[in-house]
């Protein structure tokens, strides 16, 4: 425990942000990016809908160009008050926001203004005429006994589904309904670490810290969450970044399309270095426990590309006849190993190093041709496209990389299958079957990725 939780002190790094400098940034108020904020509840009797409503204001209030602020509420509860309470919240707050406005309160949620002891400013007459308002969306998703709902994250699902039809905002706001936002700036210093040119462009998210109230003086439950939501976020910001809290949170729209996974790191993303380095130095150290033990390079070479050829091959081929035998679905089957037999023509290819697919048409050779045929393909494509189109190549590096290795392990493969005119090439069945299989592979990876 104590040795991993060296890794939160290890560089935590506190970050200051200056709003003001945005427009000597050269980015001016007009040209910020719009907002949507998005804010959950799903039982009114334990979430009352006033505090939602609360939540919702002090998101509306924020210091940010009213015509660029779209709250979404998600109703889960589908309940007529939290509708009835949102439809008075809405008048309201063509009072509230401007007066917050003016009067430069900081505290937003009216629950919290209020609640504070102050000197009462003087009565204003609020002029709401003219001004830009926050839309404010109600949206209670359907839902139905087969289908399970997923909780929050089935709402955040649906409100990223709705917003997207409606205002598509490319920054959303994801808040609990027991929320606060204390600082009206907020979405501002959010802009701050979107458009620092420092970041890295991948940034999916900025994370702002759960502070909570109502705590009693020693906090005798521990319900400050100091740990998780102020301490270690600092120490995680100097490794990877802090995590989603589940509030409180900015995003980039665009980095909920496309997780980042590893094949999608980018070059300059330090992952890849790692990950070239394992996979090189995996390699390395296997050809040298291979060589030690009297191999050569060659055979090394061969060794691994038959390692690649069982891995879509025999192996997840007997996984299936394993998998059907144990279901009783087929019963246990024994194929008798063809022996070397002495035709001329096939001992001749052997004794030259040149592979034999020619004898039967095994199932085998269909998978391998087909995974042959997708690399080659998605290999020239990608080559092209990295030619064409500007960062392509960073974001695609890895991909490139991997079909590139497996195109040149799968040489042997092409030679059969297009030059070889001997007994041994590739059978035109297993070729018409696997370049059918192939399409049906980018077909379904076509309709996925443009989905
Ligand atoms: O079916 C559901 C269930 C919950 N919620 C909302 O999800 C939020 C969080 O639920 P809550 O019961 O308050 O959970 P907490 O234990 O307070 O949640 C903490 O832990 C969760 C993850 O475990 C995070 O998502 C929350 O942001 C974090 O405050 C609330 O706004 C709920 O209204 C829904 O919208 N639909
Ligand atoms: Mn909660």
């Amino acid at each position: 425990m104590w040795a991993f939780n060296q890794a939160f002190h290890a560089r935590r790094v506190r970050r200051l942000t200056f709003p003001e400098n945005l427009p000597r940034r050269g980015v001016r108020a007009h040209q910020w990016p719009s907002l949507d904020v998005f804010v959950c509840t799903a039982d009114p009797r334990k979430e009352p809908p006033m505090g939602v409503v609360n939540t919702a204001l002090s998101a509306m209030a924020f210091d940010y160009p009213a015509g660029k602020v779209n709250v979404y509420v998600s109703d889960d509860g589908g309940c007529r008050v939290t509708l009835l309470a949102f439809a008075e919240a809405a008048r309201f707050a063509r009072h509230w926001v401007p007066f917050c406005r003016e009067v430069g309160v900081r505290e937003r949620s009216p629950e919290a203004y209020f609640a504070a002891p102050r000197a009462h400013p003087s009565e204003r007459d609020v002029d709401v005429v003219g001004h830009a308002m926050p839309s404010l969306i109600y949206v209670s998703r359907e839902k139905r006994p087969c289908v399970h709902h997923h909780f929050k994250a089935g709402a955040l699902n649906a409100l990223t589904r709705v917003s997207a039809t409606m205002t598509n905002a490319p920054i959303i706001l994801t808040l609990d309904c027991d929320m606060n936002c204390n600082d009206p700036q907020a979405p501002q210093r959010a802009l701050c670490h979107f458009l620092d040119p420092d970041a890295p462009p991948n940034l999916a998210y900025v994370q702002f810290p759960q502070h909570f109230r109502g705590m009693d003086e020693n906090d005798i439950y521990g319900c400050e969450w100091k740990g998780p939501f102020q301490i270690n976020p600092i120490g995680m910001d100097g490794l990877r970044g802090p995590d989603f809290e589940g509030t409180g949170c900015f995003f980039r729209r665009r980095a909920l399309h496309r997780e980042p996974l590893l094949l999608n790191s980018k070059v300059s993303d330090p992952w890849v270095y790692l990950y070239a380095f394992l996979f090189t130095s995996a390699y390395i150290q296997d050809l040298f426990i291979f060589l030690r033990a009297n191999g050569t390079i060659r055979r090394w070479w061969n060794n691994q590309r038959m390692w690649m050829i069982r891995g879509v091959t025999c192996f997840p081929l007997a996984s299936i006849q394993f998998f059907f035998q144990n279901c009783g679905i087929s019963g246990s089957t024994f194929n008798l190993t063809g022996k070397a037999r002495h035709d001329d023509e096939q001992s001749d290819r052997y004794a030259r190093g040149i592979f034999e697919f020619g004898t039967v048409s095994s199932p085998f050779f269909v998978s391998l041709a087909t995974v042959a045929m997708i690399n080659l393909v998605a290999f020239w494509v990608g080559l092209v496209r990295a030619v064409l189109e500007e960062g392509y190549f960073d974001s695609m590096f890895v991909q490139v990389v991997l079909c590139g290795f497996v195109v040149v392990n799968c040489w042997p493969v092409y030679e059969a299958m297009v030059v070889r005119k001997d007994g041994g090439r590739l059978p035109g069945e297993v070729k018409r079957v696997s370049f059918f299989m192939a399409l049906v592979i980018f077909a379904i990876a076509y309709l996925v990725s443009s989905m």
